[in-house]
């Protein structure tokens, strides 16, 4: 038996978990109505409601008492303190580092890495400042007006959705433009629209060796250099974002053009890194400051508030509860805000590529579920399609409802009905409706006895669906860069509890490794008989498709 399922709190847990089963969450509330008061936290902005949730507070402390007896506090002090958290790759995980503004050092191996961080910060600031003044200028002498930021994975996902979520904050000074997948049309889309004269590409990798990544960067230096531009106004149009400088600057990109990382910090969670460049690009430099402000503040709630107070901690409780113990496979984000429509797709990558692990740390494989699937979408437009699943489907699925309590260019009525669908939905998760109730309302319709008991079986609503309720005065930088760091810290919690590493990720890597392999059999530079005869057949496929007419 593994050490988390022989934890004497894990047992009491399960025995809760029994007993609580049978009560529903509407009776919870009519017989107590301070439910909403006790069942809630605040901090840097963020209002989390978490009352409509299958938990008494006995099952509040025995989930904190769980994660205290887990060692949650000296594995939160480690990862703050630089150790090698990451044992598979034998790294520091100091994401934190990159928005301290504590004025502390951040010591990893013996070496304070603030001052580098502060440097890129500097670099950031001063090439925004001089991209948006108009005094970069391309080849021809035009400044810059559109920047295409070439990357995938998290040296995507985070730029991309934080300029969309911070929309309202943008800068007229250049457009920015994403560009992720291999597929050639993605690149293709975007670039046949720029004029290559004021265009500025900001390739980010980490590693510099992502396939994608490189092959979207050929393509688009192809085309500068076909439409006019030479190898030496390169300079002037492409600059990188890496850990790996020797491979930026063999790929033709000028030593002083490269942006640095670090790494001990994580794809997933790079965006405070130089891999944020497009949002400064964007936003600004003091909007992305913002941001990393945001999340120092949250850095620092999770770690001096008592767990019965820290929203991360509640968050990540909660979910190890029905992940655990009423075996949620999954878990769906609701924003109720049409800017903040990315964050699903944005915390799939961080929770699922953190917490989708089989073996703990140690190296064996466990005896329980460890990371639920994230999916989701902006409410309200799931209401009319997925939200059934959630209200009758068989399976229990926690959301996460958030919502801003202002809205930019606000119109009142819309704003009051957005907020009035994300309150309702979450209300009717938790009561559900009766057989009783929807009989009752069927006695207008004239239908037979058998007809109406028919359609109020169909009607009937079980509800006691958990849900947890976000809101925050606006999304502005510095509460998204809040908002952002409390789910990357819930992950972390809950990758302590399962004792997962919560910081590699062995099966994207190997999707990356085959890919390359394939490429090779699809380029006939492979012999066929490696790969199994379903593959085979699919790259003969596709040969025979795509040979030379
Ligand atoms: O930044 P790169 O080295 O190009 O990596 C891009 C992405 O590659 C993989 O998919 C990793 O799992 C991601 O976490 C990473 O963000």
């Amino acid at each position: 038996m593994s050490t988390l399922t022989s934890q004497p709190q894990w047992h009491r847990l399960s025995e809760l978990a029994a007993s609580v089963k049978d009560a529903h969450m509407r009776d919870w509330f009519s017989q107590d109505p301070s439910r909403a008061d006790t069942m809630q936290a605040e901090a840097c902005g963020i209002f989390l409601d978490y009352s409509k949730n299958r938990v008494t507070d006995e099952v509040m402390t025995s989930l904190f008492e769980l994660a205290e007896a887990q060692g949650l506090s000296a594995q939160r002090d480690a990862m703050f303190g630089g150790q090698h958290i990451n044992s598979t790759e034998n790294r520091a995980v100091l994401h934190t580092a990159l928005r301290n503004f504590s004025g502390e050092p951040v010591m990893v191996d013996g070496k304070d890495v603030m001052p580098e961080v502060q440097a890129t910060l500097d670099k950031i600031q001063k090439f925004t400042e001089t991209v948006h003044s108009g005094s970069h200028l391309g080849y021809t002498g035009k400044p810059v007006k559109q920047v295409v930021a070439i990357g995938i994975g998290g040296s995507f996902l985070g730029p991309k959705i934080m300029t969309e979520a911070l929309k309202p904050y943008r800068s007229d000074a250049v457009k920015v433009h994403f560009v992720a997948n291999v597929d050639g049309c993605h690149i293709h889309d975007v670039l046949s629209s720029l004029d290559h004269e004021e265009t500025l590409v900001v390739m980010s990798s980490k590693s510099f060796s992502t396939q994608e990544t490189l092959q979207n960067t050929q393509t688009a230096k192809q085309w500068f250099l076909s439409a006019g531009g030479t190898q030496e106004d390169i300079a002037k149009h492409f600059v990188a974002v890496s850990s790996n400088v020797k491979a930026a600057t063999d790929f033709g990109i000028a030593e002083e053009n490269i942006f640095p990382m670090w790494d001990w910090v994580g794809g997933r969670y790079s965006l405070w890194s130089a891999i944020g460049l497009p949002i400064s690009l964007s936003l600004g430099f003091d909007n992305f400051k913002g941001l990393l402000e945001g999340a120092h503040e949250m850095d620092k709630h999770f770690k001096n508030a008592p767990l019965e107070s820290n929203l991360p901690v509640i968050m990540a409780m909660l979910g190890v509860w029905y992940r655990n113990f009423f075996d949620a496979q999954s878990t769906v984000m609701l924003p109720y805000y049409h800017y903040l429509r990315g964050l699903p797709a944005y915390v799939q990558q961080l929770d699922m590529e953190s917490n989708g692990k089989q073996v703990t740390k140690q190296g064996d494989v466990v005896d329980y579920a460890t990371g639920p699937i994230i999916w989701g979408s902006e409410g309200t437009n799931g209401q009319h399609s997925f939200h059934q699943l959630i209200h009758q489907g068989t399976s229990l699925i926690p959301a996460d409802f958030m919502l801003p309590l202002h809205v930019p260019n606000q119109n009142d009525t819309h704003h009051a009905m957005l907020a009035s669908n994300c309150f309702g939905q979450a209300q009717a998760l938790m009561q559900g409706k009766t057989f009783d109730e929807c009989y009752t309302d069927l006695a207008d319709e004239g239908l037979d006895e058998d007809t109406r008991k028919h359609i109020a079986q169909h009607k009937t609503m079980p509800g006691n669906k958990p849900s947890n309720t976000l809101l925050f005065e606006k999304l502005d930088p510095v509460t998204l860069g809040a908002l952002v760091a409390l789910y990357e810290h819930k992950v972390f919690v809950q990758g302590v509890i399962w004792q997962v590493n919560s910081f590699d990720q062995w099966g994207v890597e190997l999707g990356k490794e085959l890919g390359n392999q394939v490429l090779d059999g699809i380029q006939g530079n492979a012999q066929e008989s490696q790969f199994d005869v379903s593959t085979q057949q699919l790259i003969a496929k596709f040969r025979s498709a795509n040979a030379p007419k």
